[in-house]
């Protein structure tokens, strides 16, 4: 069997969704701090776009000419005009879009991140507040053949939602109660069913994004954190060498971006083993977690 080369290898990619004002940025900017993904948020790209004024030609593949002479110069200066003209007009669609809480078509959201990524050398990435709708998540996988590693899920009421938009104060044009009231309507009836697709496929982390920031970010990590798996058919003595390997003291490594999960997949002794081994040097480890099943 042939292996994967680097340049074939698909980034991982968590979906960060939730409704609007759920605290999706706000995690995510812990998440980049403390487990180095690179966060992309469709929102914040869109917005983007619209005050470039779309300059950067992104939307559509056009080429330059090279200049020869004035009737060349002339046709090249029209051609700028057209282009302005034409990215003006999807900045203005674009805004309207978001002033009525409408989702953008996924055309001009799935490049914008292409190129997002593109240009980033992660190979980890939040996309934040995408797919909202189903158009959105089938036309993102059928472009970049990219499945998300999982969806994170912000669960939170919308009065909450609501009191948290309208303190945010960051002069967006949607943070409106009549815009923040289609906003929740689209997300309803649009953004939850694909919620609902990825829970079918057991790829929902769901996180009760209705609680203090801080307490957020702690369900949050126990789920970003990567869990370390132990071969648990060895003998007891083996598997507890590589649980200390991984539970190790907060002075000996710098464990603050490992907080670990483990996994043993095998009952009885072991099990037993390993819980009292590991209540006795628990207060001394940083291990948030410690599922034996
Ligand atoms: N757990 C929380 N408790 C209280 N306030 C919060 C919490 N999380 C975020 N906030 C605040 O609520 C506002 C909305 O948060 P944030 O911008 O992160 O939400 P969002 O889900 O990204 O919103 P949108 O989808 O509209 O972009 C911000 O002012 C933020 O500081
Ligand atoms: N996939 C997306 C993401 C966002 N938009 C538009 C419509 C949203 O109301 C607005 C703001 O997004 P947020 O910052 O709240 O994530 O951007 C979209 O059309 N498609």
């Amino acid at each position: 069997m042939g292996t994967v080369s680097d340049a074939e290898k698909k980034p991982t990619v968590i979906f960060v969704l939730g409704g609007p004002g759920s605290g999706k940025g706000t995690q995510c900017a812990s998440i980049v701090e403390n487990f180095g993904h690179t966060h992309l948020s469709a929102g914040d790209l869109l917005r983007a776009e619209i005050k470039s004024g779309s300059e950067n030609g992104m939307t559509l593949n056009l080429h330059l000419i090279e200049i020869y002479d004035e009737q060349q110069v002339m046709v090249y200066t029209k051609f700028r005009q057209i282009r302005k003209l034409f990215f003006d007009e999807i900045g203005t669609m674009i805004q309207n879009m978001i002033k009525e809480g409408k989702i953008v078509p996924s055309e001009v959201t799935i490049k914008l991140l292409q190129k997002a990524m593109h240009e980033s050398e992660n190979d980890k990435f939040l996309i934040d507040g995408f797919p909202r709708n189903e158009e959105n998540r089938a036309a993102f996988e059928a472009v970049t053949k990219i499945e998300p590693a999982f969806v994170l899920f912000f669960d939170c009421p919308e009065e909450e939602m609501e009191r948290r938009i309208l303190s945010r104060n960051e002069g967006r044009v949607d943070d409106n109660i009549e815009t923040i009231r289609k906003r929740f309507k689209v997300f309803q009836e649009s953004s939850l069913p694909v919620v609902e697709y990825y829970d079918s496929k057991g790829k929902v982390r769901k996180v009760d994004a209705a609680k203090p920031v801080e307490e957020v970010f702690e369900a949050v990590k126990a789920i970003i954190t990567p869990k370390e798996k132990v071969d648990a058919a060895k003998p007891v003595e083996e598997v507890f060498e590589v649980v200390k390997s991984i539970i190790t003291p907060k002075e000996e490594k710098d464990s603050s971006k490992r907080s670990v999960h483990l996994c043993v997949t095998k009952h009885g002794t072991l099990k037993e083993h390993l819980l009292c081994k590991f209540e006795a040097c628990k207060d001394s480890l940083n291990a948030t977690q410690c599922l034996l099943s």
